[in-house]
């Protein structure tokens, strides 16, 4: 059974009140960690460290020894990528595949990338005249903002924290990572990371706890840190937010979705089918940017729903590293429970279920885990639960439409706004669509193509601000102007 520990100031520590607490599998819900939980105090230390080293070695290094010693991270990362594979497979449960293929490069790739943008994105300089005739120079200049509050989620732990740490490292903060209590691991194991790359002590420290009343509160709370930046549900962002008005601290929150796929008719119908069960079912539904409400086009809503439900009903449950498996479970039991209502609630308000619905069998140990079925609903009004809110698990309700307009007024209907995928191969129409959608991030015939130099971030209630290229140079730096009489 693995021991977490915290990370401050470069060291390995366990909670001065001797709190722990522990991490059970997903698969078949054995312990198999205990955490050290922070308190007060190692929220205080980790603060101190981070002050210290802003105004220590690190805050003094110039942009290329940081990138230097970035790229050192990032080729660290890899080097120890199995490590980091196994790490994030035991806190999620999910597959191989998508550990090597999605979640762990982009861990590195988060790093190299930031350290690239700092190094390129040149600051503002106006000319202005002045009544004398001689003219002045405005220029920018960017600073760090100081110590960074990285608050995380379970879902894709690596992947989120990374997409945060780099940046931040990158423009010279220090940070204090608070990872889920669900999905630890890997922000412990960055920690080894770190010193074995020499980055300064205290540039980056892990705090393990949940939510209220423990590390997550005692961090964004504290004083000693001036921004927070924040992956999770809504009403944490809520919590959170008012955490930060107290001293005008700045955030950037990445928040829930309820996200539309929307296939029009003459869409490549296979490559619809499978994009619209990607952005349902990867990682058991568990990813903010996929699809709960998918519209489709009338003449082709029949053979979608089937096509969809064949390849839903052909997943394979299993452990990570099971050949034959392709399909993990969710994070949780408590999870489950949250998902398993969901899927009575659509019963209950007049669903077809199409497929799933339930929990599948699961041989010997396995049958202990957080498993449910890939569960497709047709049926419901616009008004049902499971149409109006965030589910976070492996389930959409379809809906056929007729016009334009009315799918993008559906698309629309929502508190959310993080992100949309239009399946069509007229692309005047998926450009005039993609504008009316009220997301901040639309694939067309795609989903989930990332390109870290472009915005990311939601609207309505699926977030503040937006990280991602220049737009987390905005969030990570302050920038002074400088006016100089010529
Ligand atoms: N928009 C996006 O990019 C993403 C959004 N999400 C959202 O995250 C949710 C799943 O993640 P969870 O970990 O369950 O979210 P959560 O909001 O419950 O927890 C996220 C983190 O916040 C901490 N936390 C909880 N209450 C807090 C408080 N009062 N003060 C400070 N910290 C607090 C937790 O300990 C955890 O580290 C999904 O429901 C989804 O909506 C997840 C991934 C990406
Ligand atoms: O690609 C990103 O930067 C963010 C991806 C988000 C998820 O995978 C998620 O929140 O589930």
């Amino acid at each position: 059974m693995r021991q977490i520990q915290n990370f401050i100031g470069g060291e390995f520590v366990a909670a001065a009140s001797g709190k722990r607490f522990d991490k059970r599998s997903p698969l078949d819900n054995r312990v198999i960690a205990s955490i050290a939980e922070a308190g007060q105090a190692e929220i205080d230390a980790a603060v101190k460290a981070a002050r210290s080293a802003l105004h220590g070695e690190w805050g003094g290094l110039t942009t290329d020894q940081r990138v230097e010693l970035l790229y050192g991270v990032a080729n660290e990362i890899t080097r120890r990528f199995e490590d980091f594979v196994e790490a994030e497979m035991a806190d999620t449960g999910q597959p191989r595949h998508v550990m090597t293929n999605v979640f762990i490069p982009r861990g590195a790739a988060n790093f190299k990338v930031f350290a690239d943008v700092v190094k390129n994105v040149p600051t503002e300089a106006f000319q202005m005249a002045t009544p004398d005739g001689r003219g002045a120079l405005n220029y920018g200049i960017r600073v760090p903002k100081g110590v960074i509050g990285v608050v995380c989620p379970w879902n894709a732990p690596f992947l989120l924290m990374t997409w945060k740490v780099g940046p931040a490292l990158a423009c010279g903060n220090t940070v204090i990572v608070k990872p889920s209590e669900e999905a630890a691991n890997t922000a412990t194991l960055l920690g080894e990371v770190m010193n074995a790359v020499g980055v300064p002590k205290g540039v980056y420290n892990v705090v393990n706890g949940f939510g209220p009343d423990s590390a997550g509160e005692f961090l964004t709370r504290h004083p000693g840190v001036d921004a927070i930046t924040f992956t999770g549900e809504t009403r944490t962002g809520t919590a959170i937010m008012k955490a930060a008005s107290e001293g005008m601290r700045d955030v950037s929150f990445e928040l829930g979705g309820k996200n539309a796929g929307i296939v029009f008719a003459d869409a490549d119908f296979d490559a619809a089918v499978e994009g619209i069960f990607r952005s349902a079912f990867l990682n058991s539904g568990q990813v903010c940017l996929g699809t709960e409400r998918v519209y489709v086009e009338r003449p082709i809503f029949e053979r979608f729903v089937q096509a969809l439900k064949e390849k839903a009903e052909g997943v394979k449950f299993g452990r990570p590293d099971d050949h034959d498996a392709d399909y993990g479970p969710l994070i949780s039991q408590e999870h489950r429970q949250k998902v398993l209502s969901y899927y009575r609630k659509a019963v209950e308000e007049g669903a077809t279920v199409v497929t799933g619905g339930g929990v599948p069998q699961m041989p010997g140990a396995l049958a202990e885990g957080a498993w449910v079925e890939p569960t497709i609903w047709t049926g419901l009004p616009e008004t049902a639960s499971v149409v109006r809110e965030e589910i976070f698990g492996p389930c959409c309700h379809i809906r056929p439409f007729d016009s334009e307009n009315e799918v993008v007024a559906l698309a629309n209907d929502t508190d959310y706004g993080l992100s949309t995928t239009i399946w069509t191969t007229n692309l005047a129409r998926a450009h005039r669509v993609a504008a009316r959608v009220e997301v901040g991030i639309t694939w067309i015939n795609s989903w989930f193509l990332r390109d870290l130099r472009s915005a990311f971030g939601g609207s309505k209630q699926s977030g503040i601000g937006r990280e991602g290229g220049v737009h987390s140079l905005e969030f990570y730096t302050e920038t002074r102007n400088i006016c100089v009489k010529l």
